[in-house]
């Protein structure tokens, strides 16, 4: 059957998926409020298209911290895929290649970095990092992602605990099945579990600076000042995020948040977004507003559950010519003519 949005993506997936499976993709902590504020920020925006500039030949390709995409879409680190379709983040990874866009590999993935880069030759890796109160088992997996070809390392900053999962503990999801776990959390013959510890400071982030030449990302920047101060601590990218309202509850939606962070940074270095974005419009108010990129957690999962490769192929190929159509729409040739002007916010 063919599909035209990422929501007919996300229905084929429900019906596919363990529910419990579904909820843990679909849920968030809480009330769900922040869930709900990410997508909903982004239809209480609108556009205001540019006419007649003459903008006949489209550009929408970026490069990040060195990393080529062929559109301002990333793949955002998301866990478990093998919970969503046999090949896991191995289906992702060949998809994001094909669409030759940037994926970001969870920490938490159920294929090893290393075999994920081996599947998918080409694809464009950063890696996910929750920084481990062990500094050596965080060194471990940081030469595992480094030995894989990842060109960045995304730090994600908002997880000092685990969100309040209330989808999952109504269904006792509260682990991986038997046959799957964390592959890049192996030690030995044993396989650790992924800490998550309120004592991490800034100081393990220049530790990590000083134990690798990989450029930075800081994934979880909600307020202006941490902006302000992961730039005195040498990182290489700030990415505002919610963790797609899976943490703390009534953060506000990712873009709402976005406009502050960009005048805190300055232009220093790229700020990057995810959270709600579902539509190429989203995409572009995103940019428009200072975004470098953005990134989409749970429309891959969609995706991935409804087809394997193909449906996060089908889902990259549909955010991908969405944007383009809105682009040409706004009357812009490339993402760079994008300007907050053209956003107009609720009265
Ligand atoms: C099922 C699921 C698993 C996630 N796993 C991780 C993870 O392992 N590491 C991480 O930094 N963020 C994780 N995230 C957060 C995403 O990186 C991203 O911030 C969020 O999904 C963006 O919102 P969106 O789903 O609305 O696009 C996860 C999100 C989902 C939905
Ligand atoms: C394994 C989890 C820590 C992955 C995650 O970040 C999430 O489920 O949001």
């Amino acid at each position: 059957m063919e599909r035209w949005t990422l929501r007919e993506f996300e229905a084929a997936a429900r019906e596919r998926l363990d529910p419990a499976h579904y909820d843990y993709f679909a849920g968030g902590a809480g009330d769900e409020i922040t869930v709900r504020a990410n997508e909903a920020a982004f239809a209480r925006l609108g556009l205001l298209p540019r006419v007649l500039r003459g903008a006949a030949k489209l550009q929408t390709g970026v490069t990040l911290l060195g990393s080529r995409a062929a559109m301002p879409v990333l793949v955002a680190p998301t866990a478990f895929h093998r919970l969503a379709d046999p090949e896991g983040e191995r289906a992702t990874a060949r998809a994001a290649a094909a669409a030759e866009t940037i994926m970001i590999v969870s920490m938490a993935s159920t294929v090893a970095v290393g075999d994920v880069a081996a599947a998918a030759p080409g694809a464009e890796l950063w890696f996910q990092l929750y920084l481990q109160p062990d500094e050596s088992f965080t060194e471990t997996v940081v030469r595992r992602a480094e030995a894989a070809g990842c060109r960045a390392l995304v730090v994600t900053a908002d997880s000092p605990v685990h969100g309040r999962r209330e989808r999952d503990l109504r269904n006792g999801f509260l682990d991986l099945p038997e046959h799957l776990c964390c592959e890049n959390m192996r030690d030995g013959d044993r396989v650790r579990p992924i800490v998550m510890s309120p004592e991490l400071s800034w100081r393990h982030l220049d530790r990590l600076r000083e134990m690798t030449s990989l450029p930075i990302v800081v994934k979880g920047v909600a307020h202006p000042e941490d902006a302000r101060i992961a730039l005195d601590h040498g990182i290489s990218a700030i990415m505002v995020s919610n963790h797609g309202g899976r943490q703390l509850d009534t953060v506000p939606a990712a873009v709402d948040l976005l406009p502050d962070i960009v005048a805190a940074v300055g232009g220093a270095v790229p700020v990057l977004l995810d959270g709600g974005v579902r539509r190429g419009t989203d995409v572009l108010k995103a940019l428009a507003l200072g975004a470098a990129a953005v990134a989409v957690g749970r429309p891959v999962i969609w995706g991935l559950a409804a087809g394997g490769e193909r449906g996060v192929a089908s889902v990259l190929a549909l955010l991908r010519a969405e944007v383009e159509q809105a682009l040409t729409l706004c009357g812009c040739a490339c993402l760079a003519d994008l300007d907050a002007g053209m956003v107009r916010r609720p009265c």
